[in-house]
């Protein structure tokens, strides 16, 4: 592990909760409001997320709705645009759209065509990475709006559940990682 990903867990582990069977019988869920309701813990994962990719980002895209709270302050942080990956039938714009399964459901998310320059770095950032479906869906629509993906990151990935084996494709970087 590295130190980056140690500092990282140490700081999600402490502040995220488990919820049993939530949202659905079975599922264990990682509640990181827990993080978000800590300044001083949040702030110090985001300068630790803006150190890791300095100079090596043009835009953030957040994926609806956790990644929103993650990506945009730290869009702000690292002096970039922020972009959001939203759910179905929310960005008035014209969109380009993806569907994909989670690990309780299934769901479409868009993103408006002209949201990027071509070519643009973009760093996708979400809270969890379970079956990996949210984030093969987001990097793809980032590569249909014509982005290239430099990063995709999470802060908590539940290894059991194997998402990184869909993500080949793409530079994946977690904190916590459980199972
Ligand atoms: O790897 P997967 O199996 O695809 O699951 C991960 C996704 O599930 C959660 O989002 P959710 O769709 O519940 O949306 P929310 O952030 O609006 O609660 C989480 O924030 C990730 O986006
Ligand atoms: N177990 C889980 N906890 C939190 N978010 C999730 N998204 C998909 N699975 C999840």
């Amino acid at each position: 592990m590295t130190d980056y990903q140690q500092r990282v867990a140490g700081l999600v582990a402490r502040h995220t909760r488990d919820v049993a069977d939530f949202p659905t019988p079975g599922v264990v869920f990682k509640d990181i409001t827990p993080l978000f309701a800590n300044a001083e813990a949040f702030g110090s994962v985001l300068d630790l997320l803006a150190e890791r990719h300095e100079g090596g980002v043009d835009v953030v895209a957040g994926v609806e709705a956790r990644g929103f709270v993650i990506g945009a302050p730290l869009a702000q942080r690292m002096g970039v645009g922020f972009v959001p990956i939203r759910k179905k039938g929310k960005l008035p714009g014209e969109v380009v759209a993806q569907s994909y399964d989670l690990e309780y459901g299934s769901a479409t998310i868009e993103m408006h065509t002209d949201a990027v320059k071509p070519g643009a770095r973009m760093l996708v950032i979400d809270d969890v990475l379970a079956t990996g479906g949210t984030a093969v869906a987001s990097c793809e629509l980032v590569e249909k709006v014509g982005g290239s993906v430099v990063g995709f990151d999470v802060l908590v990935e539940l290894a059991f559940l194997d998402g990184r084996a869909r993500l080949e494709r793409w530079p994946v970087h977690t904190g916590l990682v459980v199972g």
